[in-house]
Formats: structure tokens, C-alpha cells, sequence
């Protein structure tokens, strides 16, 4: 039994909370708000992000970071991208002895386009660390509270701590791989919540099934494009961080990422779109963060330039999908080329 702290009471760090706590471990989740934290320890539920979901009565919640960060020598991080440079500079400030930080999260930060590790190294310091870990995979939180059966990978730079995290979150129903290649795992469970909002909104213009198809397999090929120009390894994107998070995003009703592209089909706002859903929609950030990225390193992303169109230069989806369906001709296999 281990004592571990989840930083962040949203959908997916109660979801990874409830796994540790049915492991036996000792686990405080942290959330911001001190009404939710005293549902999570009175009534052993979290109504906002995981409906008529029970709670194991072994987890403990609490709003006092410094009481949670004091907790555990394991801190899985679960908050989203956007919040993720505060956290970290909190956990810098409060922690006192070195800790393993495992994030959970998927994005990439616009303008400085830094990966979620890269921006937790900035924001604390090394002495504070004993090692940072990425956990991604094909996982809607509501599912693995179903106990369903959801694989995952986590990637290191030191294998010894991606191998401890197997270890803590290993069970019967949550099956854990290790990756190696950390870059490789951030950008895939990145970039698939740009492809599933494109997903989302074929859907909505009700585009069927072969644009669907077409959608997730061109859009896997540019991730992989961009993600081996940058230093990936290209056997990543095939696996569970990258097309398995993708197969997932871009087809459950469970998916934020996909609801939001779906309403956008049917022709609401992004502003309404954003504001209705109540939970994160990782994919908006992260289509500029891609777009920029796809300049820095001139490669070849025309779905990711198609929804950036859609989501900030105004054009409307049916536009968007005209012009990818009339470009130049091509060849499938030129990808690695560009
Ligand atoms: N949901 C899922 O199934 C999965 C999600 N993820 C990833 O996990 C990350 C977290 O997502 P998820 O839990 O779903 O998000 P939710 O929207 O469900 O919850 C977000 C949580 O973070 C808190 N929060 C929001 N902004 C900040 C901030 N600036 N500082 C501190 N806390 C903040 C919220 O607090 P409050 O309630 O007070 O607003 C809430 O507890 C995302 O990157 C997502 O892509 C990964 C795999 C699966
Ligand atoms: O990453 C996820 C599942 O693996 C969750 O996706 P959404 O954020 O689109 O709900």
C-alpha cells in the first residue's frame, strides 16, 4: 500500500483516484472548491464530473493543497493543460521533500509550445522532483468508474518510475503499459483531441461513416507526420496513446472533445459550445498550439489547418471540408516524406 495524493477533483483525476483507492492505496484527492471536497467525503460521490458514480470510502478529499501535496510521495497531477503552469508552481512552493509527479493530462500550451512534462520542469524545480511521468491512453473516466476494461501507457525518462506507476495502478479492470518514448505519448494524446473535434463536427453535418474513416486515418497520418519530424517514435502513434486514444475520442458520446466538434457540425457557436459543456474541452487550445506547430516545423497538417479555420477564422465547417475534399492530388504513402 502506498500513499499517493491526485491533484485536481475533475472527471479524470477521481476516476484515477477511485483506481488507486480500489488498490488499496492510501489516496487524498485535491480539489479546488471545499463543497465538492466535503461531497467526495460525505456522501463518497462527485455529482458535477462522474453522475451516480459511488466512491470507494477509503478516499479522502481535501482543498488544502498543502495538506495533500504533505500527504504522499506520489502526485498525479489532473488538472487541465491550461492550469497546469499554477499548479506547478504551487507544488514548487509547498513541496518539501522530493516527489514523484505523474500528469495525466492532454494538451500542448499555445505560443510556447511546450509539452505538459516540459512545462512541469520549468515550473518546479529539480530538487522537488524524483521523476516525471506521463500517463495517456484510450480511457473516458466514465467507464473505468463501470470498472470496464481500459488500457494505458506511461512514459519516462527514467524507466524506473514509469515502472512504479504500472505497479500502483495495475489491476484487473485497468491494465497499465510502459512507453519509453515520452515525447511520442504527450503529442499523441495531444493532437487526437484536435482529430476528434474534427470527428465531432462530420458528425454533425452528418458526414457518415466514410468521412469518419477518413477523418481518423488521415488525421493519425499527419500526428505521425508532425510527431516524427519533432523526434517521435512513429510506433507510438500505432499504439495506445496515439490511435487507440484517437479510435476512443473520435467516436464516444462520452468524449468533451467530440461533443464540442459535434455541436459545432449542427451550427452552434464555439462561444456556446465552450460555455454549455461545463467540463474541459482540451482540443480548442490545443488546435493553436498545432497550428503553430505545424508552421515551427513545416509539416503538412491540413485537417488541424481545416478546424483551425472553423474554430478561429470564422469559416463555417461545410467550407472547411470542401476545401480539404478539393485540394491537389496526393499520395497516400508520402507521409514520412512530407
Ligand atoms: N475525463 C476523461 O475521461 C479524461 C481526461 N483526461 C485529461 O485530464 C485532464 C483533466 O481533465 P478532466 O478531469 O476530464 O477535466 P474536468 O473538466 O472534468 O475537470 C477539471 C478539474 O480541474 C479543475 N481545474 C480547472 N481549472 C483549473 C485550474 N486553473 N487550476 C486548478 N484546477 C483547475 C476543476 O476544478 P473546478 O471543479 O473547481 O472547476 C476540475 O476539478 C485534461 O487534460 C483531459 O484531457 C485524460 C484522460 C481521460
Ligand atoms: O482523453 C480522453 C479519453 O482517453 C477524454 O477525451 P475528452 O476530453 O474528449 O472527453
Amino acid at each position: 500500500m502506498k500513499k499517493v495524493s491526485v491533484i485536481g477533483a475533475g472527471s479524470w483525476g477521481t476516476a484515477l483516484a477511485f483506481v488507486l483507492a480500489e488498490n488499496g492505496h492510501d489516496c487524498l484527492i485535491w480539489g479546488r472548491r471545499q463543497e465538492q471536497t466535503d461531497e467526495i467525503n460525505e456522501q463518497h460521490t462527485n455529482q458535477a464530473y462522474l453522475k451516480n458514480c459511488k466512491l470507494p470510502e477509503s478516499l479522502k478529499a481535501s482543498s488544502n493543497l498543502e495538506q495533500v501535496v504533505e500527504h504522499a510521495d506520489i502526485l498525479i497531477v489532473a488538472v487541465p493543460t491550461k492550469g497546469m503552469r499554477e499548479i506547478g508552481s504551487q507544488l514548487n512552493d509547498l513541496i518539501q521533500q522530493p516527489k514523484l509527479i505523474v500528469h495525466v493530462s492532454k494538451g500542448i500550451e499555445p505560443d510556447t509550445l511546450k509539452r505538459i512534462t516540459e512545462m512541469l520542469a520549468e515550473e518546479i524545480r529539480p530538487e522537488a522532483r524524483k521523476g516525471l511521468v506521463v500517463l495517456s491512453g484510450p480511457s473516458h473516466a466514465e467507464e473505468v468508474v463501470l470498472r470496464h476494461p481500459t488500457t494505458v501507457t506511461v512514459a519516462s525518462e527514467d524507466t524506473r518510475a514509469a515502472e512504479e506507476i504500472q505497479t500502483l495502478f495495475m489491476n484487473s479492470f485497468f491494465r497499465v503499459y510502459t512507453n519509453e518514448d515520452v515525447l511520442g505519448v504527450e503529442l499523441g494524446g495531444a493532437l487526437k483531441n484536435v482529430i476528434a473535434l474534427a470527428a465531432g463536427i462530420t458528425d454533425g453535418l452528418d458526414y457518415g461513416d466514410n468521412a469518419k474513416a477518413a477523418l481518423i486515418t488521415r488525421g493519425l497520418a499527419e500526428i505521425t507526420r508532425l510527431g516524427v519530424k519533432m523526434g517521435a517514435n512513429p510506433v507510438t502513434f500505432a499504439g495506445l496513446a496515439g490511435m487507440g486514444d484517437l479510435i476512443v475520442t473520435a467516436n464516444s458520446v462520452h468524449s468533451r472533445n467530440w461533443k464540442a466538434g459535434n455541436m459545432l457540425g449542427k451550427g452552434h457557436s464555439l462561444k456556446e459550445v465552450t460555455e454549455g459543456m461545463g467540463m474541459v474541452i482540451e482540443g480548442v487550445r490545443t488546435t493553436k498550439a498545432a497550428h503553430q506547430l505545424a508552421k515551427q516545423y513545416d509539416v503538412s497538417m491540413p485537417l488541424t489547418e481545416a478546424l483551425y479555420s472553423v474554430l478561429f477564422e470564422g469559416h463555417e465547417p461545410k467550407e472547411a471540408v470542401d476545401w480539404l475534399m478539393n485540394r491537389g492530388k496526393k499520395k497516400e504513402t508520402d507521409d514520412f516524406s512530407n
